[in-house]
């Protein structure tokens, strides 16, 4: 059980506007604290403004986090997912197309705040970045469902900073199972992490809208 309720608030377009604005401050913020080289005085300074602009956002809190209203699924009208969602201040974002042929593709550029050994790509954001470029490859062919199995190979280091390529393609579908690969890829080509997933869309959802 939960403590993040299923029903949902639905933006309006303004209000899903100014959010996704703000959103973007508070990864540009996200960033700044990471690489700031204010001393201990000023970092404390800005703490105590940053807990202000908190309360004044928490004075009005949702139980969950909202929904646009695009979208006839339940996933394509939830924005603040943390791979892809532009109101969710954790995610790069990330802008993944289907194409007509049920490919993802996606380019995206990491910035310091998701880095693991220095200089490179953490390889748990790499694995959830695959995860979702997989489970829309799943849902794209029309059984959309839960990861149950995410296996990751990390084939070299996958550089922060520079165009980053994500890309991901069911490969077949046996009743709720789906199983999907795909790849990370650097600026000159070369794959640094390829993964296998399959998704099982829950017996439960079966009769659903997910
Ligand atoms: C477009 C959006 C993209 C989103 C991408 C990101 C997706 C996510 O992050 S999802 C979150 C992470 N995943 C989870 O939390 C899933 C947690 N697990 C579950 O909810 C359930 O175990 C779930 C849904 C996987 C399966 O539940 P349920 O529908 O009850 O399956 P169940 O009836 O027990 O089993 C069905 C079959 O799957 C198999 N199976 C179930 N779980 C697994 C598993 N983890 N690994 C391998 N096989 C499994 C069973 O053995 C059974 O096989 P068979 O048909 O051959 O007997």
């Amino acid at each position: 059980m939960s403590a993040i309720p299923m029903e949902r608030p639905v933006l309006g377009d303004d209000e899903a506007a100014a959010l996704t604005g703000l959103a973007a401050r508070v990864r540009e913020l996200a960033e700044a604290t990471v690489l700031t080289g204010a001393g201990a005085a000023e970092a404390a300074a800005v703490a105590d403004e940053i807990a202000a602009l908190t309360a004044r956002l928490t004075a009005e809190r949702r139980g969950a986090p909202p929904f646009v209203t695009p979208g006839e699924r339940r996933m394509d009208r939830q924005i603040a997912n943390p791979v892809s969602g532009p109101l969710n201040p954790f995610a790069p974002p990330i802008g993944l197309d289907v194409t007509s042929d049920g490919v993802v593709r996606g380019e995206f550029t990491l910035g310091a705040v998701y880095e693991g050994p220095p200089s490179y790509v953490h390889g748990g954001v790499s694995a959830m970045v695959l995860d979702q470029a997989l489970g829309m490859a799943a849902a794209a062919t029309g059984t959309p469902g839960m990861t149950a199995t995410l296996e990751t190979r990390y084939r070299r280091p996958t550089p922060l900073g520079v165009p980053l390529k994500v890309e991901a393609k069911a490969s077949r579908v046996e009743g709720r199972k789906v199983y999907a690969s795909g790849t990370i890829s650097a600026p000159d080509g070369r794959v640094t992490v390829e993964a296998t997933a399959m998704f099982i869309m829950p017996q439960r959802f079966v009769t659903s809208e997910y």
